[in-house]
């Protein structure tokens, strides 16, 4: 059989259309149209979030975040990032939180996905030596267990190549080389783990302006879904995207031959344009959007980047546009609330302080 043939049908669907240029090419399928009010919310906080905080957070902190998140209903919590301590250090215990999920899953209202970054094969193994210690605590892609969670691992790759020099110390083909070793290895058995692929600064870079080619990264998260991701997200790293260079994004990577249901966004909200764009992606089909817990957050190696779309600004704007996200947004305004007064910092959701001010004015 010929690797095309061996290939999944949506990626012997995408073969023939890799290198095809992005002439601003705009239609709609008709499952595109259909309507399909379920979006998955990917809470960030306890990663993206917490990775940039100055002050290491104490585990014990780390944890009972990830514990109050899973109660509120959301599906997938980014828990941890197996990186080199000397680059990340924030992250240093990831580790530890794997384990702790292992070996006492949060309560959640149903079985939860936990995804955490590793970048390269050592951050893989890394993974798996906690795996091993804890055999059949963990659901995996080919044998789903209901009661127990499911774990993921996201590789992370950039669309401009002086961020990828920054964040992986690599190019970006030296980078991607790399991942398809680790993409393979996640997959194989015992681990079937799933995979996530980001591309950053897909909007905008802090070293190379606007100059982001559509182009550059449907070419990357080709490449991404062709070594056996599972879903690729756009990382708005520096919040610079706007709506109309959102839409164009979109439109190249399907003229691409690239689905929706293989795309979730990752929007940050620097310039204030992240709800914005959610209702751009929304509408172009996108189903499935990153987002962080009071709006927690920024990128060690995005000097000015805030942080993540807010969680509770996501859920109120999706419900009010008729979506269901399943998240509880009064749980999630609590655990805004929560975790921003741990950390000493004010909320960062306007609607989390709306929905608690409201609260406290009805008590009152
Ligand atoms: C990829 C590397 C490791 C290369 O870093 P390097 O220095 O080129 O790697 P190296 O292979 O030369 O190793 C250097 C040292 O790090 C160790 N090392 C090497 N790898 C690991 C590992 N996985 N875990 C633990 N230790 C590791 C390795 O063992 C060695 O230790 P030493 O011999 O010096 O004691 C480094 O660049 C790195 O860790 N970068 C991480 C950067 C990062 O975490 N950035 C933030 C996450 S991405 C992000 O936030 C964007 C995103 C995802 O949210 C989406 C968006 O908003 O755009």
């Amino acid at each position: 059989m010929s690797r095309l043939a061996a290939l999944p049908r949506r990626l012997a669907l995408l073969h023939p259309l890799r290198r095809t240029t992005c002439a601003a090419r705009s239609y709609s399928t008709a499952s595109e149209q259909r309507l399909d009010n379920r979006v998955k919310i990917v809470e960030v906080g306890p990663r993206d979030g917490l990775q940039n905080e100055k002050n290491i957070v104490p585990l014990v902190t780390k944890i009972e975040l990830i514990e109050r998140l899973a109660k509120t209903g959301l599906e997938t919590i980014e828990a941890g990032s197996f990186v080199a301590p000397k680059w990340v250090p924030q992250m240093a215990n990831s580790s530890e939180i794997l384990s702790h999920i292992l070996a006492t899953p949060p309560t959640s209202p149903h079985p939860l996905t936990y995804s955490f970054l590793a970048p390269n094969m050592k951050g893989l193994s890394n993974a798996f030596s906690i795996l091993n210690q804890n055999p059949g605590t963990f659901s995996t892609e080919t044998n789903p267990l209901p009661s127990k969670p499911s774990l993921e691992i996201a590789v992370f790759a950039s669309a401009t190549e002086t961020f990828s020099q920054k964040n992986l110390n690599a190019s970006i083909a030296a980078s991607l080389e790399g991942f398809r070793a680790v993409i393979s290895a996640a997959k194989e058995t015992p681990y079937n783990l799933r995979v996530r692929g980001y591309i950053s600064v897909v909007l905008g870079c802090p070293f190379e302006g606007y100059d982001v080619s559509p182009h550059r990264v449907a070419e990357i998260a080709t490449e991404l879904l062709e070594m056996g991701v599972d879903e690729i997200a756009l990382g708005d790293t520096t919040g610079m995207g706007t709506a109309p260079r959102t839409k164009d994004l979109l439109n190249c990577l399907r003229s691409a031959g690239i689905r929706n249901e293989d795309v979730a966004m990752h929007f940050h909200d620097t310039y204030g344009q992240a709800l914005v764009n959610t209702a751009v992606a929304l509408e172009h089909g996108i189903r499935t959007f990153d987002a962080s817990v009071s709006g927690l957050g920024g990128c060690p190696y995005s000097p000015g980047a805030t942080g993540n779309v807010a969680t509770e600004d996501v859920v109120y704007f999706m419900e009010s546009l008729g979506m269901d996200t399943g998240v509880n947004l009064d749980g999630v305004a609590d655990v805004g609330d929560w975790i921003s007064k741990e950390l000493g910092r004010g909320n960062g959701s306007t609607v989390g302080r709306a929905v608690l001010g409201q609260r406290k004015r009805k008590q009152e």
